[in-house]
């Protein structure tokens, strides 16, 4: 088990990368590992409204959605105990937000190749009112249009050949301990 004083590095960190590459799974395994706390944006979006993500798009809007999005983020990474926090796939398009997290917070980015991803689109589709009703061409293109939003970040994770849990293990020991 990793206490405290064996890493190195003391901020929170921040989990950004395109939807589907892990951050809300990978992030949680990276939290029971350190017994830090984590939080998922997305999820405590949805508690606040009482609905799934696609259901606050269909009801507010996307707008409303990223500005909700955007003060959530910023009230987490005000509070002292160390946290993992896993922010949606759209949060970086916010400048504030990327601004504050590349100031306050240590941000890692979860890289996945287009051709890995396409392998999960069956399991994201529903659940991300972003994706539905595009074609794959149109998957694609926000895929390549998405990688600008992440390209400033402190650590960049590849994750096309690991599973979730290599990839917490991988975090810990290469860039908390580092
Ligand atoms: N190697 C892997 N790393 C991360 N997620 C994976 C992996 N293989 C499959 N998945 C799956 O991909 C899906 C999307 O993960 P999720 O954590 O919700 O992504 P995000 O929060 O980035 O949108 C989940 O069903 C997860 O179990
Ligand atoms: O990329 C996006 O615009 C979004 C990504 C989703 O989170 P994940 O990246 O966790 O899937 C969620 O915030 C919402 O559906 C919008
Ligand atoms: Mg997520």
């Amino acid at each position: 088990m990793d206490t405290d004083e064996d890493l190195l590095r003391e901020k929170d960190l921040v989990l950004i990368g395109f939807m589907g590459v892990g951050k809300t799974t990978i992030g949680r395994a990276l939290a029971n590992k350190l017994q830090w706390d984590f939080i998922d944006i997305d999820e405590e979006i949805e508690k606040t409204y009482s609905m799934p993500t696609s259901q606050i798009f269909q009801t507010i809007g996307e707008d409303a959605f990223r500005a909700k999005e955007k003060d959530m983020i910023k009230n987490y990474t005000g509070i002292e105990k160390l946290k993992i926090i896993s922010v949606g796939g759209g949060a970086f398009l916010q400048d504030e937000t990327k601004k504050l997290c590349l100031s306050e917070c240590i941000v890692i980015f979860l890289d996945i190749s287009w051709e890995v991803w396409q392998d999960r689109i069956s399991l994201l589709v529903d659940s991300r009112p972003v994706l539905q009703g595009k074609t794959i061409d149109e998957m694609e293109k926000l895929f390549y249009d998405r990688q600008s939003t992440y390209k400033d970040h402190h650590f960049r994770v590849k994750t096309d050949d690991y599973s979730i849990d290599e990839t917490a293990d991988f975090i810990v020991d290469s860039i908390l301990k580092k």
